[in-house]
């Protein structure tokens, strides 16, 4: 249970919390907050609340109680200590979504395990050998499609794309009817996330909630056959292995498969999103990216990309890096302490809401100059390497991934996926931005005008530059 602002416990404990103020009764610093997120600039309020009070403050929020850090010290030390001095916090509606047995809800042993689960489906090895193709021919299915001249949301092609890829890996399915199918639900169930949780009859919240049961249903049926059969009948997907290793029991499954899928689909698309955004406002960064991957096509010769073209892609890793550091989309952790905790001279009640604010620290301009431009070669610079900064699964100060227990363990896949997005889609075409746009993180992560391109595709461009 949070600390409730106002309770007599909170006046008594609250003497030793971080500075910080109150705001206004009830609301305290919620609407600042909420300015802050749906900018584009969602670090400004920690920012300025910086200022005044240092990096480690307190605030009201939500009519709870809260810590809220852009000390990367201090957040690293919250995510490695999750499980034991504090813990991931959500709301119940939350929670009733994605499940109250998956990886991103369970506390303690069980998350362990089924985090254990989740980093070993989504492997080195697992990614070489299963997921490689198959993520490529969905980027085929989704992306090569566009005529010349095509004007397109880029957002929404960009969510199709991750909502397909989840079909595919999670449910094993690689038939185009299907997928589509499934994606429908998926996509009802990912934006009742998002939304605002009520729920009455229509409602994103009621329609996801609606979605939640078929899609556990489906999942169940694939159980059933399965069992039925004896005999592995999916090879592919991580439900398939799932089944075919016996690592769960069967009534655990379906809340697992539906908490990657929720973790990993607004992710991976918006920073393929926030790639192309970004790429298009630094022409020197889009040749150079191009340069790197047309030379990939001329060498291999081959329509797919191989495990050792996607190791020959050093470019694209920085501009993978950079849109995470500008663009982040984890911009925050939700954490609650699980007990009186001794920070320095503080001390953070029992209940507290704690809110690493991992994009402060990567908008930080005392940590990266010109920390609000795009600039990929950054990370060329051997001063970020040396330091380990740009170590994502170590660094303090860049940690896009997070850290500690729930270190997300779909990293490396999503880093793949944005590759080979990245790739497919700078070598079919070419694209100029037909509407002005802006990010903004309320109530999630997108740009508001959902990035409307006009599409030309390379061969026929190159063609027309030659005559
Ligand atoms: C660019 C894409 C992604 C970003 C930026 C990202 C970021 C993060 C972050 C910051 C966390 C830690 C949350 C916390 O500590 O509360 C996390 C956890 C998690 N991520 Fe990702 N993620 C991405 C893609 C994926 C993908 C593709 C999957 C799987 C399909 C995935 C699965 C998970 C899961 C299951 C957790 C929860 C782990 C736990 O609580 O033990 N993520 N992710």
């Amino acid at each position: 249970k949070l600390l409730r602002v106002g309770s007599r416990e909170a006046e008594k404990i609250t003497r030793r919390l971080p500075p910080g103020r109150r705001g206004w009764p009830l609301i305290g610093d919620s609407l600042n907050w909420y300015n802050a997120v749906a900018s584009s600039h969602p670090s400004q309020f920690v920012e300025e609340m910086g200022k005044r009070y240092g990096r480690i403050f307190s605030c009201s929020l939500f009519g709870k109680w809260a810590v809220v850090s852009a000390d990367p010290n201090f957040n690293r030390f919250v995510m490695q200590n999750e499980g034991k001095l504090f813990q991931s916090s959500y709301p119940k509606s939350f929670r009733d979504l994605v499940g109250k047995n998956g990886v991103i809800t369970v506390q303690g042993e069980q998350q362990r395990k089924l985090h254990g689960i989740a980093s070993n489906m989504m492997s080195l090895e697992k990614l070489k050998f299963l997921f490689l193709n198959d993520i490529q021919m969905v980027m085929l299915q989704t992306l090569s499609n566009f005529g010349d001249n095509q004007v397109i949301s880029l957002q929404n092609v960009c969510r199709k794309v991750a909502i397909n890829l989840m079909v595919n890996q999670l449910l094993g399915v690689s038939n185009e009817a299907e997928i589509n199918e499934m994606a429908q639900l998926f996509s009802d169930f990912v934006d009742g996330c998002l939304s605002v949780p009520i729920n009455l009859p229509g409602s994103a919240y009621h329609i996801a909630m609606k979605a939640r049961e078929k899609i556990i249903s489906k999942i169940n049926k694939i159980i059933a056959m399965h069992r039925q059969q004896g005999a592995p009948r999916i090879s592919n997907g991580v439900l398939g292995r799932l089944l075919e290793e016996d690592s769960l029991p069967d009534e655990a499954v379906a809340d697992f498969i539906i908490n990657l899928l929720f973790a990993g689909n607004e992710t991976t698309s918006k920073t393929m999103l926030f790639a192309i955004y970004f790429l298009t406002r630094c022409p020197k960064a889009t040749k150079q990216l191009l340069e790197e991957h047309d030379a990939l096509r001329s060498s291999s010769g081959e329509e797919m990309l191989t495990w050792q073209d996607y190791k020959a892609m050093p470019f694209t890793q920085c501009v993978i890096d950079e849109t995470l550091r500008l663009g982040g989309i984890a911009i925050w952790l939700m954490r609650e302490a699980k007990e009186d905790v001794k920070y320095q001279d503080y001390v953070i009640p029992k209940g507290c809401f704690v809110v690493p604010f991992l994009s402060a620290v990567h908008l930080d301009e005392n940590v990266f100059k010109g920390a609000v431009n795009f600039n990929p070669w950054r990370w060329m610079d051997p001063e970020n390497e040396i330091k380990g900064k740009r170590n994502w699964r170590t660094s303090a100060l860049y940690a896009p991934f997070g850290g500690g227990a729930r270190f997300c363990p779909g990293a490396e896949l999503a880093r793949l996926q944005i590759a080979l997005f990245l790739h497919y889609f700078v070598t079919t075409y070419r694209w100029t931005q037909v509407k002005e746009d802006r990010m903004s993180f309320f109530p999630s992560a997108r740009l508001v005008n959902g990035f409307e391109i006009r599409l030309s595709r390379r061969q026929e461009e190159d063609m027309k530059q030659k005559i």
